[in-house]
């Protein structure tokens, strides 16, 4: 293949078209180029092929090299390389050829030619040279980025020594670890203060952790936790305060890193310390990580309120309840680095004891730029869920849906074919569906076309009544009330939405089904209702239930999926209704890949609200 010969470039500067070393070294290559540029064109030795010569040997390139494997024109090094490269062997084998005599000597080149063969043989050596910083910036890049990913994946291989390493240590020790350091992903305390204020409806609290989050970022860690506490609870009532245990557990739980939660699980007692306030931190430490002593500072109280300091000293962890466990017995897992650390540290999606309710109304980790973004957006979201009440309220089902999709409520169906008519004794059709939030019996009744479906409720604000696109039958907990309530509902041949767990759940988790419904009829549709909310739960144990239908329709973007299942015979075995009513919980926990439990709607409120929530 005729090789191409770049005048312009006077040399090569691709790294494939690069000489090999051992073949000619760069001073050799700029003398022989030179070299050849002058005694081949400008004729010192006496050749007269001038500029004609430089243009032809572009496409005759042998004509610059001479058979002694002399440079004879302005040749690419590259090429001359090559033609040694091929060359070399040959040579090996055979005997070197005689000389062939040398070509006449020619006239001089003039002075404009000698100039501009002097312009080319100057813009060779800039090409030669940019092409020799190009090649340092590369090297120079690829040791960078070896030297960062080969520092990251150090602390990895590190991180993953050293929990190796406790493993096999730890079974017979308790573990004093540092929370924040160890166990948390985050690294820094920030939103934890952040979701207190925002839960607590301050929005003067949340403005000034804003504005303080630089100065809480510069300051140390110690100096940062004291000014967020101050924000956050000065002035604020005790005994208000049970956020620790209702709403902070699912945010640290969303936090944990799994290498902390490993080294943890392989202990044999846990002792977590923490910069945190024990209000907030011990809840989720001793009842979600099995954690039996919690050493952290305790919030000073005056006369039942915060004052926004913490006592001096981590008091209440003295001694750290490990009287009779000797020194040999303890190891302590801690880390200066938590910066560096928390990188390596992956979500945990394991627990040791499933977290089954929370409550709250922040559905996001509430960072300084989401918490600015929410602020920005709450206005609108007011506007919009106004527009969305009132579109559920005036407008015809076929067209409201279209408009909810629009404005961010996605829905997916399953099934939805169903006759609200029961086929045996020709009354209204009885629909069980779990519970997630209040708008459940709607979008049930939406699938179904309307058609006069009704919802049995229990315990809902005056307000969501009132907003209610559907009838609600409400429930009184009085067993024959109710169950005269639902009859007569039935009787009328309209359909019937009845969620039997009482109260919502949003954890994939089904709550024990009321056995009433089983008792009214001889076949039910289970539904299985899925829900993901973007920013705010539409539901609450301890706040106002008023505003449960405005949050919820607050969300920017909400999923909804509704799946309507085989008919179930409530009569199928002959057992009781109780009987009934799990194998119906069964088979829509089934349908969601949920777990059934026997918790009630009491034990829910009395967890998150202190209450029995009658
Ligand atoms: O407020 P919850 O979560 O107890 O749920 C109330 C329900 O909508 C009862 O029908």
């Amino acid at each position: 293949m005729d090789p191409v010969i770049d005048l312009e470039s006077g040399g090569t500067t691709s790294e494939e078209d690069a000489p090999p070393k051992e073949i000619v070294s760069e001073s050799q290559q700029s003398r022989k180029l030179f070299g050849g540029v002058w005694n081949g064109f400008l004729g010192i030795d006496g050749s007269a092929r001038g500029l004609d010569a430089v243009n032809n040997s572009c496409n005759s390139p042998a004509s610059s090299v001479d058979d002694n494997g002399e440079f004879r024109g302005q040749e690419s090094v590259g090429l001359l390389e090559k033609r040694l490269d091929v060359e070399k062997p040959k040579k090996k084998g055979s005997k070197k050829p005689p000389k062939p005599p040398r070509p006449p000597k020619g006239p001089l080149l003039d002075a404009a030619d000698q100039k501009l063969v002097r312009e080319i043989s100057e813009l060779a050596m800039l090409k030669r040279a940019r092409a020799e910083r190009m090649k340092a910036l590369k090297k120079m890049k690829a040791s960078k980025t070896s030297s960062s990913s080969s520092s990251c994946s150090s602390v990895f291989a590190m991180v993953v020594t050293v929990l190796f390493c406790l493993m096999l240590i730890l079974p017979d020790r308790t573990v004093v670890f540092d929370v924040e350091g160890t166990l948390l992903r985050s690294t820094n305390t920030f939103h934890y203060f952040m979701l207190v204020a925002l839960e607590g409806g301050a929005l003067f609290r949340v403005l000034l952790l804003l504005l303080l989050y630089p100065l809480i970022c510069f300051v140390n860690e110690e100096v940062g936790v004291r000014v967020m506490v101050m924000v956050t609870f000065f002035g604020m009532r005790r005994s208000g305060f049970r956020f620790g245990r209702s709403v902070l557990p699912k945010h640290f739980l969303d936090d944990v890193g799994l290498e902390g939660f490993e080294v943890l699980r392989e202990a044999k007692g846990r002792v977590g310390v923490s910069c945190l306030p024990e209000e907030m931190v011990e809840g989720f430490l001793r009842e979600y990580m099995e954690v039996e002593v919690v050493v952290c500072r305790r919030l000073k109280v005056v006369g039942g309120f915060y004052v926004g300091l913490m006592e001096g000293d981590h008091g209440r962890g003295r001694g750290l309840g490990l009287s009779g466990v000797g020194l040999g017995d303890v190891a302590w897992v801690g880390s200066s680095k938590k910066a560096a650390l928390h990188h390596v540290f992956t979500q945990c999606k394991r627990r040791p004891k499933p977290l089954i309710f929370h409550d709250g109304r922040i559905a996001f980790k509430a960072e300084p730029l989401p918490t600015l973004a929410i602020l920005i957006w709450v206005p609108f979201s007011l506007l919009l869920s106004l527009f969305r009440i009132h579109v559920a309220l005036f407008v015809p089902y076929n067209l409201s849906i279209p408009i909810f999709a629009f404005t961010g409520m996605k829905w997916r169906l399953k099934n939805p074919n169903q006759n609200q008519t029961n086929d045996l004794k020709g009354q209204g059709q009885l629909y069980v569906c779990n519970h997630r939030t209040l708008l459940d019996p709607i979008y049930v009744s939406a699938s179904l076309n309307g058609g006069g479906v009704r919802a049995v409720v229990y315990s809902v604000s005056r307000f969501s009544e009132l907003i209610a696109p559907i009838k609600t039958v409400m429930l009184t907990r009085d067993r024959e009330e109710d169950r005269r309530r639902m009859e007569s509902e039935l009787r009328s041949g309209r359909g019937l939405v009845v969620c039997p767990e009482g109260t919502t759940c949003r954890e994939p988790f089904l709550l024990r089904f009321s056995p009433l419904f089983a008792e009214l009829t001889e076949e039910v549709v289970p539904v299985a209702i899925k829900v993901h909310v973007s920013t705010f739960y539409g539901t609450t144990a301890g706040g106002f239930k008023s505003l449960d239908p405005v949050f919820m329709l607050m969300n920017p973007f909400t999923s909804y999926k509704v799946e309507f299942l085989e008919k179930v015979k409530t009569t199928t075995g002959g057992g009781s209704s109780i009987d009934a009513a799990n194998h119906v919980q069964g088979v829509i926990g089934r349908a969601l890949g949920f777990e059934c439990t026997s918790l009630t709607r009491k034990d829910k409120y009395m967890i998150l609200a202190g209450k029995s929530g009658k």
